[in-house]
């Protein structure tokens, strides 16, 4: 490690040598779990679970309904990692701390990154319960001048300016919204478009009107960089949230969140998200190439 903040080449290959050493499943799928969505973890067969404290080089979770364990496992007989817990920028990591596995991960041979998110709704059409498959994204972060991907460009990760015009792949989004349909759960399930802000607090009344006017269907406080990261070292991205809240848009009404509400909400459809992530995966187009 360089400096607080830097992170290089050696620094990933380490952690990733570590977990090669530790598990026999050579995953091709990441898969992360936002808030309360710790559950999509459980489907997983033949585990190898690793505290995120045990693992050279990760930082730590800190957030309650992130439970901090790197879990190997088949999927349908897809090898897949999942992260039960990341990492949020308020929790006082830097962005390429918070981004730091979905490096490993590329470095382990994972070729697809699944991200999912608990998320606030600003669409007037969203319902609490609803499922976004996300289109696309707006990093405020990244706007401001806030990304991973600051300081010297690590080559072999990717370009020095990767584009970012069609980040969420098409393909598996269509399969997506397909597989609901087999599932008979298109009445909420939407695609949209997620907004990442910094938090911790939750949107002022004047914020969520503008980022309404944005045309932000959904605003939660992750996913943005790690799928920046994703997409620049080459790998498909799919996303999901949840949407566990409406953001309050009036100053006369509407019920002010917290996060207990957002982890209740998540375990209303934890069944659903769990079938959805795990078909997807089983007809994911991957080699599965084992230890
Ligand atoms: O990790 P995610 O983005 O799912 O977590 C959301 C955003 C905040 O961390 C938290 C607020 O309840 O949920
Ligand atoms: N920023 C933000 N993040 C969330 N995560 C879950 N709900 C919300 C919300 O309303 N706003």
């Amino acid at each position: 490690m360089h400096s607080k903040d830097q992170i290089c080449h050696e620094d990933y290959q380490r952690t990733a040598s570590w977990l090669l050493s530790h598990t026999e499943h050579r995953p091709k799928v990441a898969i992360i779990c936002g808030s309360g969505l710790g559950m999509l973890a459980d489907a997983l067969k033949c585990q190898d679970s690793f505290p995120y404290s045990d693992i050279p080089g990760f930082p730590q979770s800190t957030v309650q309904g992130h439970a901090g364990r790197l879990v190997f496992g088949e999927l349908k007989g897809k090898t897949c990692v999942c992260m039960q817990g990341r990492f949020h920028m308020y929790e006082g990591h830097s962005l390429s701390k918070t981004t730091f596995p979905v490096r490993v991960f590329k470095l382990l041979g994972v070729e697809t990154l699944v991200v999912t998110n608990a998320a606030g709704s600003l669409a007037d059409s969203y319902q609490v319960g609803d499922i976004m498959i996300i289109k696309d994204h707006i990093n405020v972060l990244g706007l401001a001048g806030l990304n991973p991907l600051n300081g010297p460009n690590d080559d072999k990760f990717g370009p020095r300016f990767p584009p970012m015009s069609c980040v969420y792949d098409k393909d598996l989004r269509k399969m997506a919204f397909d597989l609901c349909k087999s599932m008979g759960v298109t009445q909420f399930v939407q695609e949209g478009v997620y907004c990442m802000v910094g938090g911790p607090n939750f949107e002022t009344v004047a914020e969520a009107r503008l980022l309404h006017r944005l045309g932000v269907d959904a605003v939660g406080m992750s996913t943005a960089p790690e799928v920046v990261v994703a997409s620049h070292c080459g790998m498909r991205v799919f996303g999901l949230s949840l949407i566990t809240n409406k953001v309050v848009k009036s100053y006369d009404d509407g019920e002010p969140v917290n996060h207990e509400a957002v982890l209740e909400v998540s375990k209303l459809r934890s069944q659903t998200l769990q079938s959805l992530v795990t078909e997807l995966v089983s007809q994911m187009d991957i080699n599965n190439n084992t230890a």
